[in-house]
């Protein structure tokens, strides 16, 4: 049978969706005031997106009420993984269907090593999904074939976490937890920021080899330099808690060559950009 692109399309719509965010409404919980105010985003497994927007436009915001964050609250709409509803589940719940979030601002945990976590998440996760758990002789091998993933020296390992790490060594951090418990969407906080040329070269090398036909990727920045790294399928554009633009890497260009002003008075003419 000759397979036409709308059989493909079709099939894709069906099988390969990880995330669908539907009129996603959000507050701090207990205030009145919305910060998310009728978000839309669907996410295909293999796919990697940018979100940009000016400050304060609501994407970690987004990013946190996604990941599960007590701090906020859904007032309306709904988020659904794999097709199934997680609006009112816990982050943990969450995190174990395979849904990861590398913070804008990592923190820091003295007193218990990387190792330590990474491997009592792993093993939950494992858990949760019925996979076998890793005995420590085992996931020490594993840890140390993740490290090739992302330049990072095995001493790290041992630290506690964050603990006196510099900036862009957080951000390694982050990427590299990622590559270790392998999730199945993860939402990537400014992970590019205050990172030297070197780094951001290492963290985004690092997240083309987690990025893959299983997994999809969200990457929240400011940078269009992030995206001649990683090259983005889609990039939408946040503004007042809304996504008010989506395209291609294209947009992210014209963004950095305009600002976003142009966007916001089409958005205040048209009420909504197209
Ligand atoms: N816990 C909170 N308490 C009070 N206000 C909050 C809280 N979280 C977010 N906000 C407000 O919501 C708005 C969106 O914040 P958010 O951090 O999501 O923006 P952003 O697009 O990620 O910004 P930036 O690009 O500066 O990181 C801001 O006005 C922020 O002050």
């Amino acid at each position: 049978m000759i397979k036409t692109t709308k059989n493909l399309n079709q099939k894709k719509e069906k099988n390969d969706n990880v995330l669908e965010i539907k009129n996603l409404h959000a507050s701090v919980e207990g205030e009145e005031e919305q910060i998310l105010k009728g978000v839309n985003l669907k996410i295909n497994k293999g796919e990697i997106h940018a979100i940009m927007g000016p400050n304060g436009s609501g994407k970690s915001t987004l990013a946190k009420v996604v990941s599960g964050h007590p701090e906020y609250e859904v007032t309306e709409g709904e988020i659904l993984f794999e097709g199934e509803d997680i609006t009112e589940m816990d982050a943990d719940e969450r995190a174990h269907l395979g849904l990861f979030l590398a913070f804008q601002y990592p923190v820091e945990v003295p007193g218990i090593t990387n190792k330590t976590l990474l491997r009592e998440s792993y093993n939950t996760i494992a858990r949760e999904n019925g996979r076998e758990e890793l005995d420590p002789i085992e996931f020490e091998d594993y840890l140390k074939s993740r490290l090739e993933v992302i330049d990072m020296k095995d001493e790290f390992l041992e630290r506690s976490i964050n603990t006196g790490f510099s900036g862009g060594e957080k951000k390694k951090n982050e990427v590299f937890q990622m590559a270790v418990l392998n999730p199945k969407l993860a939402f990537m906080d400014e992970t590019d920021s205050g990172l030297d040329i070197d780094a951001l070269k290492i963290v985004s090398d690092g997240i083309n080899k987690i990025a893959g036909p299983e997994n999809g990727i969200v990457l929240i920045t400011h940078y269009q330099r992030l995206l001649n790294y990683i090259t983005p399928d889609y990039v939408h554009v946040m503004m007042g808690g809304k996504i008010v633009k989506s395209g291609d890497k294209n947009l992210a260009l014209e963004l950095e060559d305009q600002g976003y002003d142009w966007l916001e008075k089409e958005f205040s003419l048209n009420g909504e950009a197209q």
